[in-house]
């Protein structure tokens, strides 16, 4: 009688034992059972890597061979899979990733970094090379977003991608809006629980998101990424004035990313923008990501989940092993690198309402005055409220408007000063439709 043939492992190099690396190694050695049955054969872990050998990782190593330097990995008979999880564009992470797919491993990554900055020429290299490299994890931690538009709504022509794209920056907005706190004090907060990256303006200068914005466009519209297109503004200017007024209106304020294909190119862009307060987006709270999705047959599909920690960013990392295990092997953004259109970066054009915070001389006349620069700039005033100005002289007032061009605002916001009646600069904030 012959034994029966146990298939061959799936063998992986995990370089990175941080948070989401010793995430990974955890499910790996709570599932075994249920991750050979679904990946048809083994998965193994044959050797690690980190910067700190002796640091204590709460975990169980000591069946793993240690490598010191993560190019290590790629140069390992017993590795299949290297599994990036160290970070950053540039460095140990870029040089193991590419030696990696010369030397014929596949490649699994949640380097939204490298892949928003090298992302077309890993493509390239790994196809050239018939390899691959997965990154559900990259964007939106636990939230399959990456295989819900390459493979879920592969029949889709996509319209619009958008959403909230780092759980840091979601948590700093919405606890300045429950505890009443302003920005710096919030920010502060997010720094001793952790949350923040090591360059927090990453986080909260937004470049974190559009990273993770620049790749679900290239997915989307079927374009080489291009990070450098997005226009980025961060959440350091709202302030808790800002996140006051715009919830007495009805909106929320959210670090909100939107792409869409116009017929004057690709636009990208990330900034802060009110979204009203009872619509889905409106209504995440703390670390949570969200991404919409529209494409021309489904209609809107809303996902919602923990967009970063240990648990949620390695349960993407596994889908994407799983998926090589099981022999799934899929253009590194959903079609031939080759294929992938070069775009021109469109500023936005797409008409929308503004919320405007202005804070203005308490003299007669000054309204009148702010008010004729907006119709003269063609923008009409859907709302507006002016509050108490506890003698100081000082007039705050809050305009929405009614739908208008972003050149229309812009040319609205230079032209004010000139009114002589405006104290401070003014506050421009979009209000996107969701
Ligand atoms: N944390 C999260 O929730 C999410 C993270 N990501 C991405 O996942 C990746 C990993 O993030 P995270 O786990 O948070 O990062 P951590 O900072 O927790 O871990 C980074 C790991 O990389 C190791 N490392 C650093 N430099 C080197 C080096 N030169 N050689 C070998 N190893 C090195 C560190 O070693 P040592 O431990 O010895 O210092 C550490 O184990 C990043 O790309 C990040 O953007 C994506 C989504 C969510
Ligand atoms: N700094 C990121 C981590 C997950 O990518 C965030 O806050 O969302």
């Amino acid at each position: 009688m012959t034994a029966p043939i146990t298939p061959a492992p799936l063998r992986l190099g995990i370089a990175g034992l941080g948070t989401v690396g010793i995430g990974v190694v955890r499910i790996i050695q709570a599932h075994a059972d249920l991750l050979s049955a679904r990946a048809g054969r083994p998965v193994r872990i044959t050797a690690i890597c980190a910067r700190d050998r002796k640091k204590n990782r709460d975990a169980d190593l000591s069946g793993y061979d240690w490598v010191d330097c993560a190019t290590d990995l790629a140069r390992r008979d017993d590795v299949d899979v290297v599994v990036e999880l160290i970070g950053g564009d540039e460095g140990i992470a870029r040089q193991a990733v590419e030696l990696a797919l010369d030397n014929g491993k596949d490649v699994v990554t949640a380097n939204k970094a490298l892949l928003a900055i090298h992302g077309q020429a890993l493509a390239e290299r790994a196809e050239a090379k018939g390899r691959l490299i997965r990154f559900e994890a990259a964007v939106a931690g636990g939230i399959p977003v990456i295989k819900t538009m390459t493979e879920s709504l592969a029949g889709n022509r996509i319209r619009r991608v958008m959403g909230v794209m780092n759980g840091t920056c979601n948590y700093i907005l919405t606890r300045m809006q429950s505890g009443g706190l302003p920005y710096a004090a919030v920010f502060e907060e997010a720094r001793k629980l952790g949350y923040l990256e090591a360059d927090p303006t990453l986080d909260v200068g937004g470049i974190d998101a559009s990273h993770k914005l620049a790749i679900l466009a290239s997915i989307a519209f079927g374009t080489r990424i291009a990070f450098d297109g997005v226009e980025i503004e961060g959440i350091e200017r709202v302030s808790i004035d800002d996140i006051n007024r715009a919830a007495d209106m009805g909106y929320r304020i959210k670090l909100l990313g939107v792409a869409q294909m116009t017929g004057r190119g690709l636009e990208q862009r990330m900034s802060p923008c009110l979204v009203p307060a009872d619509s889905p987006l409106g209504q995440l709270e703390g670390g949570t990501n969200m991404v919409v999705i529209e494409g021309d047959a489904v209609g809107q599909i809303v996902l919602r989940g923990a967009g970063a920690g240990a648990g949620p960013t390695a349960s993407a990392v596994m889908s994407d092993i799983i998926e090589i295990a099981r022999g799934v092997r899929l253009p590194v953004f959903g079609q031939p690198a080759g294929s992938l259109a070069r775009t021109q970066p469109a500023r936005t054009a797409v008409p929308a309402a503004y919320y405007l915070r202005l804070t203005l001389a308490d003299k007669p006349g000054a309204l009148a005055k702010v008010a004729t620069v907006l119709g003269d700039a063609g923008i009409s005033i859907d709302r507006m409220r002016q509050y108490d100005d506890e003698d100081t002289g000082e007039a705050p007032v809050l305009i929405v408007t009614h739908k208008t061009t972003p050149d229309a605002i812009d040319h609205a916001i230079e032209t004010l000063p000139s009114t002589g009646v405006l104290v401070g600069d003014p506050v421009e904030l979009r209000i996107e439709e969701v």
